[in-house]
């Protein structure tokens, strides 16, 4: 099988990162910034950044709408921090208004962990992945809520006994809080290239739940 072709939403945020760790993956990586760049890719990474930004570039740039489409339509998508923000159906209060992607049916916290602990790291069990993950934390999002068809992959400890979801799944849509792009950890993007594989095999991808 060829590799496959997995873009990175470059409008705005982390893509360089994003894109080498999926060229070390062995896939052909390129950034998205028009429809055209859209439509050649088989799956779309969706980096963090700031998600209001991304958001406002994605309509001036025409790629809201045919981003908002493939999504619907099934294509592979991977949204880390920011792009966790972007893939949501709904963002909790303080961001009315604020448009996303749209996808995954999920209630997000902008900014989350508040000021204090805006920015931390920590070692986190991810379903799918042996052993823990060095997880980078950047004023993340945290996700309150899941619907019915959501997988939770990950959780974090922010007070004794209370856990907060940062990553997720639905189908072909994945989400994490952190930045797995950050550091030589490819594991998490190893995830999502298997996502991107097996929906250009043409195999339905079965959530495990
Ligand atoms: N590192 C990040 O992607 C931060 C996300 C940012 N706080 C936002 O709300 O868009």
């Amino acid at each position: 099988m060829t590799a496959p072709t997995i873009g990175v939403f470059a409008l705005q945020g982390d893509v360089r990162e994003h894109l080498r760790m999926l060229e070390t993956l062995g896939v052909k990586a390129i950034g998205v910034r028009r429809p055209a760049e859209l439509d050649a890719v088989d799956g779309l990474v969706v980096p963090g950044g700031e998600s209001t930004t991304m958001a406002k570039l994605a309509r001036t740039f025409e790629l809201l709408e045919p981003l908002r489409d493939r999504i619907k339509r099934g294509m592979p998508t991977f949204g880390t921090c920011a792009g966790m923000i972007l893939l949501a159906d709904r963002i909790e209060d303080g961001s009315l208004g604020q448009e996303t992607f749209g996808g995954l049916d999920i209630t997000v916290r902008r900014n989350a962990f508040g000021r204090q602990v805006d920015s931390f790291e920590g070692e986190l069990t991810i379903r799918g992945v042996e052993g823990q993950v060095h997880a980078v934390f950047i004023r993340a999002p945290w996700v309150e809520s899941v619907g019915p068809g959501v997988e939770v992959l990950g959780q974090v400890e922010v007070a004794e006994g209370a856990s907060r979801i940062v990553a997720v799944r639905q189908g072909p849509l994945m989400a994490t809080s952190f930045h797995p792009e950050v550091g030589g950890d490819t594991r998490i993007h190893e995830l999502f290239v298997d996502l991107v594989r097996d929906s250009t095999a043409g195999t339905t991808v079965h959530s495990t739940s």
